[in-house]
């Protein structure tokens, strides 16, 4: 665990960055920092491998104040991933990777083995390894950085806005590569994000931070999304934080109406789906409608996709209606907007107020 106890940071311009912070970072889990910029992020994260040292406070890893530990030493047990990679531009791919192990002084060969795993395991292929940073895109690079970090297999990790400098796709890809090898490695991840987004979609717990420093709330993302405790983690949290909360709820209770699920084409009073021979989705029938079969729009898996998927589905079908498939993409049933929310209203988080 990490703990930061009462912990102030003043630059000696009088700026105070960090105000008597206390804060319980667990053990296994992303811990995610986010806030308006200049709201002390980076100076937080930064007081844990004393890259910044704080003015007053104290801060914890295991029990072990920081400030008797020896800087590098510290430094050398936290990996640390900041936003332009920060890769050592003379140095190929495989070495970069290596970076710790070889300062450690492992043996190079058994480190440089180990470092070709690691690539394979952030999905960077081979033959990269003897590239050298600026053959490689943006989210290459990144991905180099999470390897890299992860080389000397610390129990912690420090990430910048890690996935920040790459195109949104590129971006979900690596959060979502990320959120599976976490779910194998439970480093304890203290992550620092501009991205609300980004903080709900990959925080254990997110730290609402505002400026100065304080922190507006400390929560899970669904606490934070249902009851936000103040204005100012309200309005950062914005406007589709209802929207966002259906991402945290199973579609697995959603009540559905197989009933208008056919396999011809008859019309009938109300939109019916139509289905091929293996059941799957492959046109709406208007109510009383002669013309062609309407196209279908996306839908969600039962059980599987959160009710965001659900109401993306009933968004995206000219009924208004989500359709319900199970694993093998079959039909089994469709779900109204009112349904779906209905659904989430069943599920505030115990203690929030609405
Ligand atoms: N070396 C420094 N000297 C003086 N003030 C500093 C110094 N470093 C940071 N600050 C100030 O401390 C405050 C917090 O900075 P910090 O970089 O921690 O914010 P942040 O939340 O990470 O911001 P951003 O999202 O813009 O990166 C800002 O007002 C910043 O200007």
């Amino acid at each position: 665990m990490i703990t930061f106890e009462n912990v102030t940071k003043q630059f000696p311009d009088g700026t105070v960055a960090v105000d008597n912070l206390s804060l319980e970072i667990p053990d296994g889990k992303i811990t995610v920092l986010v806030g308006p910029s200049g709201c002390g992020k980076t100076t937080t994260l930064r007081m844990i491998n004393r890259m910044i040292d704080s003015t007053s406070g104290t801060i914890t890893i295991d029990g072990r104040n920081v400030r008797d530990m020896d800087p590098p030493t510290l430094r050398r047990g936290i990996g640390y991933v900041i936003q332009q990679a920060g890769l050592l531009p003379h140095r190929t791919i495989l070495d970069n990777v290596a970076t710790v192990p070889f300062l450690l002084g492992h043996d190079k060969k058994k480190a440089r083995s180990d470092a070709l795993a690691l690539m394979e395991r952030v999905g960077l292929p081979a033959s990269f390894a003897k590239r050298y940073p600026h053959q490689l895109s943006g989210g290459q690079q990144q991905r180099v950085g999470v390897a890299r970090a992860l080389a000397a297999d610390p129990p912690v990790m420090l990430m910048d806005e890690p996935f920040s400098a790459v195109d949104p796709v590129v971006r979900k890809s690596l959060q979502d590569e990320f959120l599976r090898l976490q779910k194998d490695l439970h480093k304890t991840i203290v992550m620092v994000t501009h991205d609300i987004d980004e903080a709900v979609k990959l925080g254990d717990l997110v730290c609402v931070l505002e400026v100065g420093g304080r922190i507006g709330q400390f929560d899970t993302p669904e606490r934070l999304l249902a009851s936000p405790s103040d204005g100012f983690v309200e309005e950062f949290l914005g406007d589709d934080r209802g929207v966002r909360r259906l991402s945290f709820v199973e579609s697995d209770h959603l009540p559905l109406d197989p009933s208008r699920i056919v396999t011809t084409a008859s019309a009938g009073d109300d939109w019916r789906l139509l289905v091929d021979a293996d059941g799957k989705p492959s046109g709406w029938l208007e109510p009383g409608g002669s013309s062609d079969p309407l196209p279908v729009g996306r839908s969600f898996v039962v059980g599987r996709d959160s009710l965001r998927s659900a109401l993306d589905s009933a968004v995206l079908n000219p009924s208004g209606e989500a359709i319900a498939v199970d694993g093998d993409g079959k039909a089994v049933g469709l779900a109204g907007q009112e349904q779906i929310t209905s659904a989430l209203r069943g599920r505030i988080p115990a203690g929030a107020a609405e």
